[in-house]
């Protein structure tokens, strides 16, 4: 598969590692509106997992300034969208128009209404939504199970998604451009809650807000089925000193799983590894290799390099559910 990506920032990045990784799929273009960018330094690039920005080798890459370059090049199969959510709509209704399949970074929209609306245009023919929790073996290993039955249904759910202040995304509280965590961030988890537990009927959700946005808030959910329990906490803490944490305790019929990770700013690191506690007392603790953040993002381009080579439409990157996951995020939101 012959990728192009659209957007070189944090995710650009990421993409453009997993990328080089990756035994299925190669990028051969991108654009840029960052001249220093096109030609190949991008030092510039923060975020809050992975290495730093380095300086790429762009001689064998196509190079444009903006996607219309990108859209007319037919040696591209699939344009990967990595642009603040506000672009995302517009993006992917420009590589429909040029007839080109995209995958798109999450959130698929801003609200739930634009959302379902391009998810119902494109289809999962069109368009994959780059939802990256279920390729992340620690919580694939979650719908996994809730797909298989191993340990029962699932029916309780505690999830948490915190980072440091994201200080190099001007509009990260803007909610026409980026929506601020509640929509930003949450959105994994929301993703991961509509997987395992189905669609809530409503939320109610404390925050405290920045801006009126809701910046740190804690969750719970109603389902049709008052028996499932399931709740979700997190957002932006004032400091830096952990960049990025998340983690879950979810209860199956049979069993409970555990899993935590963070990131701290002077490079260590904290686990709770994965911990299935089975009902009859057993302890397991399953292993995965190495816990390197770009390894789920070449989990996730494969899985679009088997949709775009031999067309297996993967359910985590279904536009539909990711549709849902704003719906989530919405019903959240201060009234
Ligand atoms: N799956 C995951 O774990 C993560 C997903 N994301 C998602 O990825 C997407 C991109 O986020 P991220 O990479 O962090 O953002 P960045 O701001 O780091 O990168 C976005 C890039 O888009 C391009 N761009 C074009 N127009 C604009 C504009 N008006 N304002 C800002 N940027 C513009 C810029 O690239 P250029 O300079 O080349 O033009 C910019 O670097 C978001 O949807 C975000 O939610 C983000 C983090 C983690
Ligand atoms: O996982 C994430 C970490 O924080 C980011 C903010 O920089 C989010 O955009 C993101 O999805």
């Amino acid at each position: 598969m012959r990728a192009g990506i659209v957007g070189v920032g944090f995710m650009g990045w990421i993409h453009y590692l997993a990328y080089q990784r990756s035994q299925n799929a190669e990028v051969v273009a991108f654009c840029s509106s960052n001249p220093a960018k096109r030609a190949g330094d991008w030092r510039s690039i923060q975020g809050n997992f992975g290495p730093p920005g380095e300086q790429i080798d762009v001689s064998g890459l196509s190079v444009y300034e903006s996607m219309e370059g990108m859209l007319a090049d037919e040696s591209i199969d699939v344009i990967d969208i990595c642009l603040p959510p506000a672009m995302h709509d517009q993006a992917i209704r420009a590589c429909l128009d040029a007839g080109k399949r995209c995958l798109c970074e999450k959130p698929l929209a801003l609200d739930a209404a634009t959302a379902a609306r391009v998810a119902s245009d494109a289809g999962p023919q069109s368009l994959a939504v780059a939802h990256i929790l279920p390729l992340i073996p620690e919580f694939k290993i979650l719908v996994d199970a809730a797909e298989d039955g191993r340990y029962g249904k699932p029916i309780t759910g505690r999830f948490k998604r915190t980072i440091g202040p994201p200080d190099w995304l001007p509009d990260f509280y803007d909610p026409a451009k980026v929506g601020g965590p509640l929509v930003d961030l949450h959105v994994h988890d929301a993703h991961l809650i509509r997987l395992l537990f189905g669609m809530p009927t409503a939320a109610h959700c404390v925050s405290r807000k920045k801006n009126g946005v809701p910046k740190f808030y804690e969750t719970v959910f109603d389902f049709a089925d008052d028996d499932k329990v399931v709740s979700c906490g997190g957002g932006v803490i004032d400091s830096p000193a952990r960049g990025f944490t998340h983690g879950y305790e979810v209860s199956f019929e049979q069993a409970t799983i555990q899993f935590e990770f963070a990131g701290y700013a002077d490079g260590s690191t904290a686990l709770i590894p994965v911990t299935i506690m089975h009902n009859d007392g057993r302890v397991e603790r399953p292993e995965f290799d190495g816990g390197d953040p770009v390894e789920a993002f070449v989990h996730e381009i494969d899985a679009v390099a088997r949709w775009i080579n031999q067309g297996e439409v993967s359910p985590f990157l279904d536009p539909k559910i990711a549709a849902d996951a704003l719906a989530i995020c919405e019903m959240q939101q201060p009234k």
